[in-house]
């Protein structure tokens, strides 16, 4: 008689550390990936969209995933936000950012005037609004999965697609003509990306690190958001992003997209936690990790972990010394 199979135990694992990312190779999420230590000298697999790099890491198909989460200039990429949601188990155990710039890219021979229709991740495409507005009024976006997929589309015949916007380097991997380069419209857009797994372990505590949170407010209760805010501006957490997505199942309710700066392991974020806890009807530990830019996170006033260890040295000691001055 064999075992039946544990519930639990990822369908597809084949022992291989697989790493999925939103490809086909050369996109900027190739690149994000191209900073994460672990990954490097493992299968790296492509696929079409966050959803399904994300279902390879809860099938235990891949170890982890690269996905963007937030550009610079178009905000948080809502389709990751909404996943990481929606998806239970998931920890970002790292995070990246890439700097972007976009090329648009045509058949041999097309000339700028006879583009009538660009494809474009819709990402990349809020990018270069200004520029395409300037340069090609009158155009149709047709979205594409990548900045890569986008110029592939341009050989597909069934598309009658003009022009892509792509990534710089593009003439390294397809042939194409890069009618203009530096087509975005801010010379600084980085967009950050989170590499995404199912571990429970946290990566360690380095004093430059960020936490992740989807948090839901109480239903009905008068200032609830305020409340949310105070959880972390009474322990001295700095909130580096809170933005706010729908709850599609009931319209008007929304959840909070929340990064800190701390980790799980500083005092006064396990705290914070604690009373967010508490006061919260869903909270969602996305994890702690490194931040990407290693800027040390300021600690200042009463909220050091010397502070709350004293703290709780006084409070264990109230039974012992009544007076509670020792
Ligand atoms: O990785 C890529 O090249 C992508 O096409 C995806 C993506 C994104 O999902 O935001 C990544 C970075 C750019 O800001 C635009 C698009």
């Amino acid at each position: 008689m064999t075992d039946a199979p544990d519930a639990a135990a990822p369908s597809a694992y084949t022992g291989v550390e697989t790493y999925s990312y939103l490809g086909p190779a050369g996109t900027f999420t190739e690149a994000a990936l191209r900073l994460a230590p672990q990954a490097q000298g493992k299968p790296w697999k492509p696929v079409n969209n966050v959803n399904e790099a994300l279902a390879d890491v809860t099938s235990g198909r891949s170890v982890a995933a690269m996905i963007a989460i937030e550009n610079s200039i178009e905000g948080g990429v809502t389709a990751s936000q909404d996943a990481l949601a929606t998806t239970p188990g998931l920890r970002i155990i790292g995070e990246y950012t890439v700097p972007i710039s976009f090329s648009l890219a045509v058949r041999p021979g097309v000339a700028l005037e006879d583009v009538k229709t660009i494809a474009a991740h819709p990402v990349a495409y809020g990018q270069c609004r200004a520029w395409l507005t300037t340069h090609l009024p009158g155009h149709t976006h047709l979205p594409a999965t990548s900045n890569i997929a986008s110029a592939g589309s341009l050989f597909d015949e069934g598309l009658r697609v003009d022009a892509a916007i792509t990534p710089p380097n593009i003439r390294e991997r397809i042939q194409v003509d890069v009618l203009a380069e530096g087509i975005e419209d801010n010379k600084t857009a980085r967009t950050r990306f989170a590499l995404v797994s199912m571990t429970t372990t946290l990566p360690p505590r380095t004093g430059a690190d960020k936490t992740s949170l989807i948090v839901e407010l109480p239903e009905d209760r008068p200032g609830s958001l305020v409340q949310m805010l105070e959880q972390f501006a009474t322990r001295g957490v700095n909130m580096s992003v809170i933005t706010s997505r729908p709850i599609p199942e009931r319209i008007g309710r929304y959840r909070f997209v929340i990064d800190l700066e701390g980790h799980l392991h500083d005092a006064r974020v396990a705290d914070a936690l604690r009373g967010l806890r508490r006061y919260s009807p869903h909270v969602i530990f996305l994890g702690s990790y490194p931040e990407a830019d290693g800027t040390p996170v300021q600690v200042e006033g009463n909220d050091t972990d010397e502070h709350y260890a004293e703290a709780e040295a006084w409070l264990a000691s109230l039974e012992r010394d009544p007076d509670g001055l020792g």
